[in-house]
């Protein structure tokens, strides 16, 4: 896989409109990611779009709910032939694994190959200290995000979302069959915004991640074509050293 495919896009973007507007404008792109606002604006007809040009398809609705409407959430979302599908590892054990049965009764049903169920473990906009003083968790951040993600490897979940922050332990622990994939990557010319446990691209794969979700230094950026080339070449860098 070349370092361009290990880039995941967020189309975040409140129509399928501006987003076919931005897959149009940015061809080298091969994998999408399809969040909250853009779903909830567009409905499914933006995977049919996607799937029309080839892309792969990370569907991020972080399903949080009980283990029936979990489990519906994952079989609807794998008839529609999706790569990636997140959910929240707080869901418990039983959801998760209602999910993965439901994922894969799902993608039978229609004859394709499930999508890979993915568990946020702690939201990267979160810090240690909003875990321990407004969620009032008492484990270490560090130990908290190991927990949920192992608790979905456990569950027969795919992968998880995290930090990479925390990407090379949960490397070293959940071993190289399990997907880690994370956002909160910032290359150093860019802002982290709302983000808050950041680590630039080149550093998120040395740690162990899988695909890397970068949106708004791409997208918000002056020049988004000249933005992806940017951090492709910072992570083509980092590969050749070896
Ligand atoms: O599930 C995600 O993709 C996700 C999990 C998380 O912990 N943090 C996080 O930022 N994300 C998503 O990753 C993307 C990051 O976008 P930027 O902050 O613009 O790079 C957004 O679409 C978020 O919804």
């Amino acid at each position: 896989m070349s370092v361009a495919e290990r880039v995941i896009v967020p189309l975040d973007v409140s129509s399928e409109r501006e987003a076919i507007a931005l897959v149009e404008q940015l061809p080298q792109v091969t994998f999408w990611k399809v969040g909250l606002e853009l779903f909830v604006s567009s409905g499914p007809n933006i995977l049919t779009a996607l799937k029309a040009r080839q892309k792969r398809i990370f569907l991020d609705l972080k399903f949080h709910d009980i283990p029936n409407t979990v489990a519906g959430a994952c079989r609807a979302a794998a008839r529609h032939g999706v790569d990636l599908v997140t959910l929240h590892a707080t869901n418990g054990k039983e959801a998760l694994q209602a999910a993965q049965m439901a994922a894969e009764a799902g993608a039978a049903e229609t004859g394709i190959d499930p999508p890979k169920l993915l568990a946020i473990t702690l939201l990267t906009s979160l810090t240690a200290r909003s875990l321990a003083f407004d969620l009032k968790v008492p484990l270490e951040l560090p130990e908290y995000v190991l927990h949920m993600a192992l608790l979905a490897q456990e569950n027969g979940l795919a992968g998880a979302v995290c930090s990479p922050q925390e990407a090379a332990s949960l490397r070293q622990i959940c071993g190289n069959d399990f997907l880690l994939i994370c956002p909160g990557v910032r290359p150093t010319w860019a802002e982290a915004k709302d983000q808050r446990r950041t680590v630039t691209p080149a550093a998120a794969l040395k740690a162990g991640a899988d695909y890397l979700v970068i949106g708004r230094p791409i997208t918000a950026a002056a020049d988004p074509v000249a933005a992806f080339e940017r951090i492709c070449e910072e992570l083509a860098t980092l590969v050749e050293k070896g």
